[in-house]
């Protein structure tokens, strides 16, 4: 089975574009600006480029245990749309996978449902309660990816430290939700000026930064590779940031929000804009952008967290933390800071694809001959206003509401067949 789209185009050094075509056999890449097969089956691709499909390091799925939030079927489609083709999925989930039984309970609902790759995160300790360790080996032995306990802080040091060493022998990636319990003191959203205008309780930025600094240190013990999610803060980018310059093995993602948004930007108390770790100042952020920049902070990651309307209705003060992120990330990324000359097209790509793929050592997020045929025709010229009421998540809770962007997925393939394509 030969499938050729014609009429794409690669992306090349910064924004050049070159017109081109890519042979699929068996799913996987097998030519790049080759002619036509006979007997193909053929794609047109109207002239829109083309990139590796986005590798997402960081999303919650829900199934198990919470499908009324989203579910492996729905958030892979969700993700489809977006132009994922493979995402890592985190272990907050009931049951959590903390056992070669819960491992291959989940395996076997994504191998049921997942229209495209899911890779599933292993937890730290039993339960993501930070008390009983897991054996690494023998989750990582059952498909898990890396390992976290995503939603929650690993709140002792000797923990954290222990299970570096197992991962460190193993060879495996850590990766954690940065959060000291003690310095939450029930914050909703920041802890800065914004939070005082609507009279909410704040998180202070520490609670992220110094279990950050913490875990650098116990990893450059433990031997261990580290990967810190979602990082908010200035502080934690200066900590990540000189971690890798006395060669501690720490990679860093950033999240589209932290990046598009800031405190300042909050409207009212509407948990549509409660997330953890919360939207920060605007000097966060621009120290957010200047770390992609150096290198300092490795990829974009969705933290995609679907909830409820319900759940989301009525106020901060109760709601659970956490927003969609599939169906947005790259429109607003690059419609904010490609479209305004800030980012070129190859580094966005690079950052939502190759660069998140390194971190886990994956063989995707590339167009070689070779790799999996997996990759996502983008319109960069359609304008189109987000509209959460059509997301094919469950979720509704985006802070983006009517936002307006350009460059849309068209059409995105996984191991060389469809899994999304634009209604005509
Ligand atoms: N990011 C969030 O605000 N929420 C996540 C948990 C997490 O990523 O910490 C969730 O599972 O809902
Ligand atoms: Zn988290
Ligand atoms: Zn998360």
């Amino acid at each position: 089975m030969t499938t050729f789209v014609k009429n794409i185009k690669l992306v090349k050094a910064g924004n050049e574009l070159e017109l081109s075509s890519i042979t699929i056999e068996d799913g996987k890449i097998v030519e790049i600006g080759g002619v036509e097969p006979a007997g193909a089956e053929v794609i047109d691709g109207n002239g829109h480029i083309v990139s590796p499909g986005f590798v997402d390091v960081h999303t919650h799925l829900r199934e198990p245990g919470f499908e009324h939030k989203e579910t492996i079927a729905t958030g892979t489609a969700s993700a489809a749309k977006g132009g994922f083709t493979t995402i890592c999925a985190m272990p907050n989930t009931k049951p959590v996978p903390d056992s070669v039984e819960n491992m291959q309970l989940i395996n076997g609902l994504i191998e049921k449902s997942a229209v495209i790759r899911v890779l599933p995160y292993g937890s730290l300790t039993k339960d993501i309660s930070g008390e009983v360790k897991t054996d690494m080996a023998e989750l990582k032995a059952n498909g898990a990816v890396a390992f976290s306990d995503d939603g929650v802080g690993i709140q002792l040091a000797s923990t954290m430290y222990e299970q570096m060493q197992q991962a460190a022998k193993l060879d495996a990636v850590v990766v954690a939700h940065c959060e000291d319990n003690s310095l939450i003191y029930d914050g909703v959203m920041h802890e800065g000026t914004r939070n005082k205008e609507l009279g909410l309780p704040g998180i202070p930025s520490i609670c992220e930064s110094v279990q950050i600094a913490r875990d650098v240190l116990l990893a450059e013990a433990a031997g261990a590779r580290y990967h810190v999610c979602h990082v908010s803060t200035k502080e934690s980018v200066r900590a990540v940031r000189d971690a890798k310059a006395a060669g501690i093995k720490v990679t860093a993602e950033v999240c589209p929000h932290h990046l598009l948004l800031e405190e300042m930007d909050i409207p009212s108390d509407d948990a549509n804009w409660k997330m953890n770790p919360p939207l920060r100042a605007a000097d966060d952020k621009d120290s957010l952008h200047a770390a992609l920049l150096d290198g300092t902070i490795d990829c974009i990651a969705t933290d995609h967290a679907p909830h409820t309307v319900e759940e989301k209705c009525c106020g901060m003060v109760g709601a659970p933390f956490g927003i969609v992120g599939f169906e947005t990330a790259f429109p607003l990324l690059y419609t904010q800071f490609v479209k305004t000359g800030k980012w070129t097209l190859e580094q966005l790509i690079d950052w939502m694809s190759v660069k998140a793929a390194q971190i886990f050592d994956l063989p995707y997020g590339t167009l070689e001959v070779g790799a999996s045929a997996d990759f996502v025709l983008i319109d960069l010229e359609a304008e189109k206003t987000v509209d959460a009421e059509g997301f094919v998540s469950k979720g509704r809770n985006t802070p983006f509401n009517g936002w307006v962007a350009q460059g849309w997925p068209v059409l995105t393939i996984f191991e060389g067949k469809i899994v999304y394509q634009e209604a005509q």
